[in-house]
């Protein structure tokens, strides 16, 4: 239903989005996942009509030719501003109303919303005396209040405490029934835990993207880590050598073995394990995360 077309932004004459594309479905909540100066900001202010495009195309289905995109997408910034000394109430009034609503709309909206985000219950209270959490509320409520199609909100919950960080995060999940969500981050596990597709964006580009389930399937594997009381590089080796076992990496915590086939792997190790007689101090089968699989895609 969207549609981002060889997207690129250059600041003096250095691209820092470059040439991207992709579509997002309707109703979906969808991450993009990118470390500090990815171009994640640049992006979404690209999309939310901030921000001109150096080239490139942004299109809505089902959207007028040459409409202006923004009334069709609501945006909640990095470090919102709030006016501290208006009522939570008064504040979505007034952005409302900016927003070609009548005082009587707007006014009915900001209680919906108010209700909606769920601070129903301070909402004529003054803003300045809202904890983190709740402004981040507050904030999707402004965005959602000319009822968008698509909210895009940056960094939402990378300032908050972990109690703000979860209810903001419930509630973004719950807003895809209203709305397709796109959210920047650099939490994989905030990206894994509430989003049905990821964009991995990496120096401008967009590297990977996909829906969750197919990123798994085509990133994920079986590992075995292990750890020694004391570790020799002809570990490293000798593990190489084993049969089932792929790429054998090590950090300061141990041994990390990608596996083929987990069975032979397993029993292999242990063999060579009590044959060498080696003081395993840690031996654990799991599954590559989603950490691993950004790593992969970023260094590729
Ligand atoms: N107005 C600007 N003028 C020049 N360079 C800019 C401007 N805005 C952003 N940049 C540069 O563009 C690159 C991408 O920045 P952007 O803020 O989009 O990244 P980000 O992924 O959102 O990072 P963060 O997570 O740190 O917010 C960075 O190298 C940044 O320094």
């Amino acid at each position: 239903m969207f549609h981002v077309q060889n997207l690129t932004k250059k600041f003096d004459r250095t691209a820092v989005v470059k040439d991207i594309s992709f579509s997002l479905e309707k109703g979906n909540c969808v991450a993009l996942l990118g470390a500090n100066g990815a171009g994640k900001t640049t992006t979404l202010r690209m999309l939310s009509g901030l921000l001109k495009p150096n080239g490139g195309s942004i299109t809505f289905e089902g959207a007028e030719p040459g409409a202006d995109i923004r009334s069709y997408i609501g945006y909640l910034p990095q470090y919102p501003v709030f006016h501290s000394w208006m009522t939570g109430k008064e504040f979505l009034v007034y952005v409302g109303q900016l927003a070609h609503l009548t005082k009587q709309e707007a006014t009915e909206r900001a209680e919906y919303y108010l209700e909606r985000v769920g601070i129903a219950n301070v909402g004529n209270q003054k803003v300045g005396k809202y904890s983190g959490g709740m402004k981040q509320r507050l904030g999707i409520a402004q965005a959602m209040i000319h009822k968008p199609k698509m909210i895009m909100l940056d960094e939402p919950v990378s300032s908050l405490d972990p109690i703000g960080r979860r209810e903001v995060l419930t509630l973004m999940e719950e807003l895809k029934e209203d709305t397709t969500v796109l959210f920047s981050t650099h939490i994989l596990t905030d990206a894994e835990e509430i989003s049905d597709a990821l964009l991995v964006m990496h120096h401008g580009e967009i590297l990977e993207q996909g829906s969750l389930a197919s990123l798994r399937d085509k990133y994920q594997s079986a590992k075995i880590e292990l750890a020694f009381k004391t570790f020799e590089e002809e570990q490293l080796e000798a593990l190489k050598a084993l049969p089932g076992i792929g790429e054998v990496t090590a950090n300061r915590d141990g041994i990390i073995c990608l596996v083929d086939d987990t069975e032979q792997a397993r029993q292999a190790i242990l063999t060579k394990v009590t044959q060498e007689n080696w003081a395993l101090t840690d031996f654990s089968v799991s599954k590559t995360t989603l950490e691993d699989m950004f790593m992969e895609v970023v260094n590729k």
